[in-house]
Parts: C-alpha cells; structure tokens; sequence
C-alpha cells in the first residue's frame, strides 16, 4: 500500500476557525475596565497536562493567562548566533543598509530557526529557513505594515505581483523581460526573495520549492485584503482576518520543516487534507502567539496594521486584557485541536510524517520561544 494509500484507508472513519480605523484607535486608547490579574486564571485541566511535549506557558509580563503550546525542544544559543551571523552577512550581500543589517541581527531570525527546527544541527541548512523568513518579514515590514518604513497600502498589490516574480522566476518575454529584471535586481526585498528562493533550490525538491512558492502567494492575498481594509478605513470584524490570517500564518515558514530536516513529504501526504488541517491549525497557533505579542508594536503605527487582539476588542467592546484573554483560549483550543490531530495521524506507517508532524509541533514551541525573547516583541511598559 502507498504512503497515501496508508492514510486514506487509516482515516476513512468519521472526520474531525471558523468599523472604522478611528473607531478602532479611539477604543484602544481606553484604560481597561477590569484588567485580569494572574489570580484569576483558572488552572489547567489536568488531564491536559499529562503530555511532557506541551505546557501552559506564561508569557509577556505574566498577566495574561497562559499559553497551551508545545515546550521548546532545542535551545543552542552558538548555533543560532552562528545562523544570524551568516544571515546579516547575506542581508548586507542582498542590499539592506548597514542599519537595516542590525536590525535582522537583532531580531534574530538566525535564533528563531534554530528554536523552531530542533532536528536539524547544520547552520548552512538552517539558513535556507533564516533568509526566506528574513526576506518574508522584510516584505511584510517595508511592503505592507510598517508607515514609518514606507509601506503604503495602496501600493502594495503590484510590489507583490514583482515579489511572486522575483522568487517563481517567470519565463523571458523578450524586450518586455530588460524592465523586469532590471527591477529585480534593484530592490532590496525583491533581491532577498529571489536569493533565498534561489538558496532554498539547492537542497529542495522542486515540489518543495513550489509549495514554499504557492503558500507564500497564498499568504500574500491575504496581504492584500488588509492593504484594502487599511486604505479604506473600514476594518473587518475578527472572523474575517482570523479566516485570512490562516493562509498569513508560520504555515508558510513550516513549508520547510522536511527540507531542514534532509527528508521529504511526499505531496500526497503533505496535501492530504488531514495533514493539511493540523498544518494550518499548527500555522495559526503560531501566529496567534504573534498576534498577541505584537499589540504594543502594532498600536505604535499612525494607522495600525489588522492583529487578531485588536479587533476583538473593537468587536466585543472589550479592553485590551479581555481580547487577549478570548485570543489565548483561542489559540489554546487550536493546539489542543493540533494535538489531536497529531494523536490520530501516529497510526499512519509513514516515518515522514512522523517527523514532519513532530516537526510542526517543534516549530511552535520553537516560536513561542523566539516571540517571548526576541526584542522586535518587548513592549514598552503601559502607562
Ligand atoms: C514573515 C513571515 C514568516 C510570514 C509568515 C508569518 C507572518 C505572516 C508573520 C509573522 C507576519 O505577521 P505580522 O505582520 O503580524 O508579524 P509582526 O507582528 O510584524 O512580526
């Protein structure tokens, strides 16, 4: 029987997230009404408890209740300098200025694989993951959230159709191609995706390259649907950024988890649905972990980019403390939903799903890790 073959015939039983700009600041600028203080934070049920790979993991100043996530399964501090190193030496290679430079370094993307990718030891391999998730969040940053950097959102729709061009390289149109590549050879970002693209070509399958290629085209609609709610001024209520952010997620980072760890998932198994929904569902916890630790960086922008914590409160009416409370249960019910997932794939004869699913489990306590220590993240005290 086939890897696929295994899978279908093992889960043919039953099957298993789903206003106005002003408004929006006008409430976040309100003091909350009943903060939630550490002693009100329910226990953990206990029965939940009992699996050693996930804990309920304080985080921020402690306030907050805990998150449910996977406990980080390597910290190699010399390993992820020795990434970061090599990283910043290739953002400066790729046309980041000097300041730019240090501002990769101090991020620390080097540190945020070697947490999230503990079976693979080899910095060369890991920079694959560090250059794609660097030249990403410099798209994210320059392209689409950051105002102070430049980011407008009305131009960001054609910056990404260059981006899909400059890491899926398009076949020569003759005279139409000299613009194009003079372009992608002149902006940094573009620059930097073409570059990891290209890197990540050396040790990928091509069906690994172009499932890294399509998650990230994927992730980068999303992109668009906030560079329009943005522009407009009308943002959505959570449903609607929560059913985008599931494509924007650390789903795309996760693409390279086999590619890291010198394995490949079959297409099959990557893309079967079931493998498909606990990818999604370890891609989105991630990012929820994002979403909660970067409210005090997203409320500094003149125009705040979408984050999951905001729009709860503008959606309940809440205080900032209650959203994030309603997103950490959010998050906790997703990794419970992952854990099960993983529990019922464990029958499936196939030691690459084994590792792939150990591996999505890895990266999000790898990411947990990195958001709590990294100072792109450290907020500045309230007042
Ligand atoms: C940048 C990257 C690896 C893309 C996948 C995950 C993702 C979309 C992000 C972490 C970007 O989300 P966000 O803009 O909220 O991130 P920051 O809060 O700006 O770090």
């Amino acid at each position: 029987m086939t890897e696929h073959g295994a899978l279908a015939t093992l889960l043919a039983g039953p099957s298993g997230l789903g206003t106005s700009a002003a408004r929006l600041a006008a409430r976040l600028a309100q003091p909350p009404a009943v903060p939630l203080v550490a002693e009100e934070i329910p226990p953990p049920p206990e029965e939940l408890s009992l699996d050693p790979a996930y804990a309920f993991r304080p985080w921020g100043d402690g306030s907050a209740p805990p998150l449910y996530c996977p406990v980080t399964e390597r910290i190699n501090d010399p390993l992820g300098e020795e990434v970061d190193r090599r990283l910043i030496a290739w953002a400066g290679e790729c046309g980041f200025d000097k300041e730019e430079c240090e501002q990769i370094g101090k991020a620390g993307f080097g540190r945020l694989v070697m947490l999230a990718h503990p079976d693979c030891e080899d910095p060369d391999r890991l920079l694959i993951s560090a250059k794609l998730n660097a030249a990403w969040w410099a798209a994210d940053d320059l392209y689409a959230d950051d105002t102070s950097l430049g980011a407008v959102p009305a131009e960001l729709p054609p910056k990404l159709a260059l981006a899909m061009a400059a890491m899926d390289p398009v076949p020569s149109l003759g005279e139409f191609s000299h613009d194009l590549d003079k372009t992608l050879r002149g902006d940094r970002v573009l620059v930097a995706l073409n570059s990891a693209t290209d890197f990540l070509r050396r040790s990928g399958t091509p069906a690994q390259v172009q499932r890294v290629c399509y998650s990230t085209f994927a992730m980068f609609v999303s992109w668009t649907a906030y560079a329009a709610w943005r522009h407009s001024g009308k943002y959505p209520p959570a449903w609607e950024y929560l059913a985008a952010r599931q494509h924007d997620s650390f789903y795309t980072s996760m693409t390279l988890i086999d590619v890291l760890g010198g394995y490949e998932l079959t297409s099959n198994l990557y893309y079967d649905p079931r493998v498909r929904e606990a990818a999604i569902q370890a891609g989105t916890a991630a990012v929820l972990v994002n979403d909660v630790h970067s409210v005090a960086k997203d409320l500094e922008d003149e125009s705040p980019p979408c984050n999951t914590v905001l729009l709860i409160a503008d959606d309940r009416k809440c205080t900032i403390e209650e959203a994030t409370a309603i997103t950490v249960e959010l998050h906790n019910d997703v990794v419970r939903d992952f854990q099960a997932a993983h529990e019922k794939l464990s029958g499936v004869p196939s030691l690459e799903l084994h590792r792939f699913m150990r591996g999505l489990r890895g990266w999000m306590g790898g990411g947990f890790e990195w958001h709590s220590t990294s100072p792109r993240y450290r907020t500045k005290p309230r007042n």
